[in-house]
């Protein structure tokens, strides 16, 4: 049946302010450079700009922010009927990038009460999900309530219309209270989920301990998932499938300016080239090819590149 979306995702869409004087610490950085953020926002905006039909549910705050966020997401393609504007007060997260050197990067996140932890499962409609052919659930939506059990309802009626279920574990470490709270929360929502994604450390997050590759897709395979995928940085990325395959993905060269955007750009030409049907050897080519592409450029949201760039990467290293 022909749907109006490939792909909704779900969660936070933020506001990210990232350093423009590099090479130092943030103590010493004065500009910052605006930009929208939050993983599902920026997988939004990604698979947008391969071509995708993409829809965005999630809440922001009603104020300069919020409606910078909406306008910057619907100018790239995103259809936003389902990013709600809050009435409650509740403010649009944000993110402070500092750039010390391309090996050290990091965030610096104010997530006091955000507006997309706000999201109410009353306000999920069915009619909407109904519409796509897949959608993708972040991890950190998870973290608090009422987002959780939007989440929740959210992948009710997904089961209820045979929509693809993919989960991006995407941990933010400032929005959990406890490990075992996100264990928990994780374990319930990747066994239910058609795809799963994450780094090695997130998976680790999820099983709360430190596991490894064969113990993880041998649990999660007793349940729904039939695509696993594990990240490991620059040592590249494995796919497992229920039938047994282990597809081994290399990491591109890349001139890098900053680590963040990597893992959102990865998800976003992972998810194209998936939904493309290219083989998963081809998938984890284009997520890793879009993310060495995203870590030399300033943005995580911005610098999402279009399909002929990933592929004049993929053809000029891989000659
Ligand atoms: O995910 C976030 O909330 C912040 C991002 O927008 C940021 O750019 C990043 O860390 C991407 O990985």
């Amino acid at each position: 049946m022909e749907k109006q979306f490939d792909l909704i995702t779900v969660g936070r869409a933020c506001i990210d302010l990232n350093a423009i004087e590099y090479n130092r610490p943030m103590e010493e950085t004065m500009t910052f450079a605006k930009y929208v953020g939050g993983s599902p926002a920026n997988i939004a905006i990604g698979t947008s700009k391969l071509g995708m039909k993409v829809g965005f549910i999630g809440k922001v705050s009603n104020d300069q922010h919020g409606h910078f966020i909406k306008n910057y997401m619907s100018n790239v393609g995103i259809n936003t009927d389902h990013t709600i504007f809050d009435q409650d007060g509740h403010t649009s997260g944000m993110v402070f990038t500092e750039i010390k050197s391309p090996q050290e990067c990091s965030i610096l996140m104010y997530r006091e009460n955000v507006a997309d932890l706000f999201l109410r499962p009353e306000e999920i409609q069915e009619d909407y999900i109904k519409k796509t052919r897949k959608i993708l659930i972040s991890g950190t939506a998870l973290s608090g309530s009422p987002s959780r059990e939007a989440v929740f309802k959210i992948v009710q009626y997904a089961r209820k219309y045979n929509i693809e279920i993919l989960f991006e574990l995407d941990y933010r470490y400032p929005t959990w209270k406890s490990d075992e709270e996100t264990s928990v929360y994780y374990s319930l929502m990747a066994e239910m989920s058609d795809i799963v994604i994450g780094t090695r450390d997130e998976f680790d997050k999820l099983e709360n301990k430190k596991g490894d590759n064969k113990d993880t897709v041998a649990y999660l395979f007793q349940h729904r998932p039939k695509l696993i995928i594990i990240k490991h940085g620059v040592k590249g990325s494995f796919a497992y499938t229920k039938d047994g395959k282990v597809i081994q993905g290399k990491a591109y060269k890349s001139n890098v300016l900053k680590t963040f955007g990597a893992g959102d750009s990865y998800a976003s030409a992972l998810l194209y080239a998936l939904n493309s049907g290219k083989s998963i050897d081809e998938a984890l080519k284009f997520g890793a090819a879009a993310a060495a592409i995203v870590v030399s450029k300033h943005s995580s949201s911005d610098a999402m590149p279009n399909v002929a760039d990933i592929e004049a990467l993929i053809n000029e290293q891989d000659k």
